[in-house]
């Protein structure tokens, strides 16, 4: 598996500590910015992440701002990504089994390092499990394509 990491300024300092958490689980990541804390705009980055996923070159992305809300917007905007935010678990591995997230967002202000680094580990290792779901998430990618349901 292949992640792409991004963030906003916000989201600096809790991606540095996902991308040793992904090196620890000997995850293959890369960070697509920013590198510098200067104040910058959650959209560039989480769409350019979401791109790189949507595109191919990464199998899922990981993306941190300050609440996970704006930058979870952006990537949504991206035609194939599946992005949830969330800060706690559940929530994540649910997002996988039913609704095959390929991105998830993060707030550096909402989690501590410790709850941020269990929702990644849960959110990488579950299964999206098909089945009834697969007409769900069939049906978002029809309404990316201007589909009406
Ligand atoms: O959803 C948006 C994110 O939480 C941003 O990280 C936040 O809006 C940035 O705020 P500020 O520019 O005040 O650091």
């Amino acid at each position: 598996m292949r992640v792409a990491l991004a963030s906003d300024h916000v989201g600096i300092e809790l991606k540095g500590a996902i991308a040793e958490l992904l090196d620890e689980l000997s995850i293959e990541h890369s960070d697509l910015g920013p590198y510098d804390p200067a104040r910058t705009d959650y959209p560039l980055h989480g769409s350019r992440a979401a791109r790189a996923v949507a595109e191919g070159r990464f199998d899922r992305a990981i993306l941190v701002c300050g609440t996970g809300i704006g930058i979870s917007i952006a990537a949504n905007k991206i035609p194939g990504i599946r992005c949830v935010a969330c800060s706690e678990p559940y929530s994540a591995v649910l997002s996988r089994h039913h609704n095959d997230t390929n991105a998830l967002a993060l707030g550096a202000r909402v989690v501590g390092v410790d709850l941020a680094k269990m929702i990644v580990r849960e959110w990488i290792a579950a299964p999206y499990e098909g089945g009834r779901h697969a007409v769900r998430v069939a049906q978002l990618a029809a309404l990316e394509h201007g589909i009406c349901l």
